[in-house]
C-alpha cells in the first residue's frame, strides 16, 4: 500500500481541521479529494508530503514511511517519491521550460548530462509539450505552464502524484485535457490523488471519491460512480 492512514487526527495550528482519517491508495489508483472550501483538502494533501505534520493516529504511513515518527531530514528522500502539482503551477519564471526542468534533475542528484537531456525530452513528450522546451513560463497558456508542471513532477518517476486543485486556475476544456492525460499516467501504475471543485470531472474519469465534510473525511466513491456501477449491474 502506498498510503495507509487510521484514525488520524490532522491540525492547523491548535484547531482539528480533520479528525479521524481513514485513507489508503494503492498503486495505480486514480483518486478525488472533494469538498467544500476549508474542508480540509490541501491540509490532508499537505501532510502526505511532510508540509504539515501529522502528531497524532494510529497509522499514518506513506511509502514506507511512518508520518508519526519521521526525520526531517528524510523528507527529501521521500519527497522525491512524490510528484507535486498545485493549482498555479509554480514555475520558476526566470528560466525556459528546460531549465526548469533540469533544475529539479540537478537538485535531485541527477549529474550526466545526456542522462538529464534524455529525461527532459521523455518527460516533455509524455505531456506532448516536446515543442515547448525552449519557451519560458510567461510565453505558454495556463494549460501548457500546467503541462510543464505535471512533466516536472513525473521526472523521478513518482510512485504517487499530490495535485492540489491541478484544475483550479484553468478553463473547462483546458481542465479535461489536464485531467485525462493525469488518467493516463494512472494507468501506468502511477497512483494519482487530487483534489478538485470539478465534480462533472468524477463522471467522465471515473475514480475513487473521499468527501471532507464536518471536520471528518469519508469514502463516498458509490454515490459518485452510480452511472458505472448500475450499468455493471
Ligand atoms: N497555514 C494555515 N494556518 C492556519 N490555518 C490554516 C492554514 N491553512 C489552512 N488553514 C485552515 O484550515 C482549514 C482547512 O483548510 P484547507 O486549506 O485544508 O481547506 P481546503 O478544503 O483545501 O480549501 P480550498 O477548497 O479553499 O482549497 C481552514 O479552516 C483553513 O482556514
Amino acid at each position: 500500500m502506498f498510503i495507509e492512514y487510521k484514525g488520524v487526527n490532522i491540525y492547523q495550528d491548535d484547531v482539528c481541521v480533520l479528525g479521524n482519517v481513514d485513507f489508503h491508495v494503492d498503486e495505480g489508483e486514480f483518486i478525488y479529494i472533494i469538498g467544500h472550501v476549508g474542508s480540509g483538502k490541501s491540509s490532508l494533501l499537505k501532510t502526505f508530503y511532510c508540509e504539515l505534520d501529522v502528531h497524532e493516529g494510529d497509522t499514518a504511513i506513506v511509502l514506507e514511511r511512518n508520518l508519526l515518527k519521521i526525520k526531517r531530514k528524510e523528507v527529501p528522500a521521500l519527497r522525491k517519491e512524490l510528484g507535486i502539482i498545485f493549482q498555479d503551477f509554480q514555475l520558476l519564471h526566470d528560466r525556459n521550460v528546460y531549465k526548469n526542468l533540469q533544475f529539479v534533475l540537478r537538485a535531485t542528484g541527477w549529474k550526466k548530462k545526456s542522462d538529464v537531456n534524455e529525461r527532459i525530452d521523455e518527460v516533455l513528450e509524455a505531456v506532448g509539450m516536446q515543442d515547448k522546451k525552449l519557451k519560458m513560463p510567461y510565453e505558454l497558456s495556463g494549460g501548457e505552464q500546467q503541462r510543464i508542471a505535471i512533466a516536472r513532477a513525473i521526472l523521478n518517476k513518482p510512485k504517487i502524484i499530490i495535485a492540489d486543485e491541478p484544475t483550479g486556475n484553468l478553463d473547462p476544456e483546458t481542465a479535461d485535457n489536464i485531467v485525462s492525460l493525469l488518467k493516463q499516467i494512472s494507468l501506468t501504475g502511477t497512483a494519482v490523488v487530487m483534489s478538485t471543485h470539478n465534480i462533472p470531472m468524477l463522471d467522465k474519469y471515473p475514480g475513487i471519491v473521499y468527501q471532507c465534510k464536518d471536520g471528518g473525511i469519508s469514502d463516498v466513491t458509490e454515490k459518485y460512480n452510480k452511472i458505472s456501477l448500475v450499468s455493471e449491474e
